[in-house]
């Protein structure tokens, strides 16, 4: 069965193709030769389970086995940990123990559960570090659970995460679009139809709780990375509810903000400027970002998060806008996950590349590719500025 809308999926998906080269690819030419040649050998010795056996039974190679074992034990359970997090997300038990270690008794009453389920959800929570044992039949936060409690960002994702697990019970489906997904209903800008800028605030009240809870992973490390205090007036496109200009217009007092996004949305902003004393600093635009012009007056422009949920023409497309809107000299900042990032691959194309599929639109893209793109819009001077924590977000500076 189709999708319906399905070939207009299709046209945009394949407009949009993802081509990763090696990360070795940019190594010269001999070199790229050899170390293909390597991994071949390399994998041909470890395919061999006469090999598997010997180097598990070699004391220098042993650990390497084990590591493989493990990462790949852990590639196949890693559905099943997903759902130890999501049920103590469901029974709030980051939160009831964020002041302490708490006795198990008085959590079987709290959640609700039955005993011994409790207890086995415990002891799987504190096998994947989550959770902690205490002495005196006690649990703690575990030092993976420790951050959760302070971010309800981080808390509401996990709770989030339970549309993408329905879409990829059958990740075939989800790959061959033959079946509607879940999360393309959450996210109903994606379907970028004549429509999208008519969307009713009940469409888009979800998802712009759910950035704005996530907002403050991505708004600190962009504001570490970027000095906004040499700007004037900063335009906030495809801004959501103004979280992150509500923290820049924080850091940098001189700063004045303004914000676009679809004209639901606008209005959600305009009632947190207006809750955060920005009445005087700010302005909201309601309007659709490709097809509609974009305010001037700006020196400098922010896309947070918006590139990747679209494919690369309007994407294009976005960026002159963008451009247009800019004075001589204008500066933009691109800042959201990137793929291929050193030590976070799995982050961009394992994991956006198959929550964007099921959402219909987009795709991770590498810093190379955005800055190519960003170029061919007219850019200059694009330059990549390191952020602390790349999978939370990167970030990429253009003239
Ligand atoms: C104190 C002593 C002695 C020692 C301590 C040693 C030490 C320093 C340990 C480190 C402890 C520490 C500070 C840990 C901190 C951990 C942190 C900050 C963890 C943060 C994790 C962030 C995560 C997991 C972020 C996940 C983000 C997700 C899943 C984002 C999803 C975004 C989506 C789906 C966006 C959708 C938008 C769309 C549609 C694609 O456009
Ligand atoms: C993934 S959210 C990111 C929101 C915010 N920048 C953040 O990081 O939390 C993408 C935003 O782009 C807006 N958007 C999508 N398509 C749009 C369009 N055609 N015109 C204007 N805004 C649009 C959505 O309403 C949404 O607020």
């Amino acid at each position: 069965m189709a999708l319906e809308g399905g070939p207009a999926i299709v046209d945009t998906l394949s407009a949009s193709p993802t081509r990763r080269p090696d990360r070795g690819a940019s190594a010269s030419g001999w070199l790229q030769v050899w170390r293909e040649r390597w991994r071949d050998w390399r994998n041909r010795m470890v395919a061999d389970p006469a090999f598997q056996r010997r180097a598990a039974a070699f004391g220098p190679t042993r650990r390497f086995v084990r590591r493989d074992a493990a990462a790949l034990f852990d590639l196949m359970a890693g559905f099943v940990y997903s759902q130890v997090l999501l049920s103590c997300v469901r029974l709030r038990l980051f939160e009831r123990l964020a002041d302490g270690p708490c006795p198990v008794p008085r959590l079987v009453q709290a959640t609700g559960l039955d005993e011994d389920a409790l207890r086995r959800l415990l002891a799987a929570a504190v096998a994947v570090q989550l959770l902690d044992w205490r002495q005196g039949d006690r649990v703690a936060l575990g030092r993976l659970g420790a951050p959760l409690p302070a971010q309800p960002g981080l808390l509401a994702m996990v709770e989030h995460h339970a549309t993408l697990y329905a879409d990829l019970a059958d990740p075939l489906a989800l790959l061959r679009r033959d079946r509607p997904a879940a999360m393309a209903a959450y996210w109903p800008y994606a379907d970028h139809g004549a429509a999208t800028a008519q969307l009713a605030a009940t469409d888009v009240a979800a998802y712009s709780e759910l950035m704005t809870a996530s907002q403050a992973l991505v708004t600190q490390e962009v504001l570490a990375a970027y000095d906004l205090r040499a700007h004037r007036v900063l335009l906030d496109v495809g801004g959501g509810e103004g979280a992150f200009l509500v923290a820049a217009a924080q850091t940098a007092p001189q700063l004045s903000v303004r914000l676009f996004d679809l004209p639901a949305v606008a209005q959600r902003a305009q009632a947190r400027f207006d809750a955060a004393g920005l009445q005087g600093r700010s302005r909201t635009h309601g309007g659709d970002f490709f097809n509609d012009p974009l305010p001037t007056g700006a020196d400098v422009v922010s896309l947070v998060r918006v590139a990747f949920d679209h494919p690369d023409h309007r994407v294009l497309q976005l960026l002159r806008n963008v451009r247009r809107a800019l004075p001589p000299g204008g500066c933009l900042l691109l800042a959201e996950p990137m793929a291929g990032e050193r030590g976070a691959e799995a982050m961009g194309d394992a994991y956006f590349g198959l929550y964007l599929l099921a959402m219909g639109r987009g795709r991770p893209r590498t810093a190379d590719e955005l800055s190519a793109l960003m170029r061919e819009a007219g850019f200059t001077d694009v330059r990549r500025v390191r952020t602390r924590m790349p999978l939370q977000t990167g970030l990429l500076v253009a003239r």
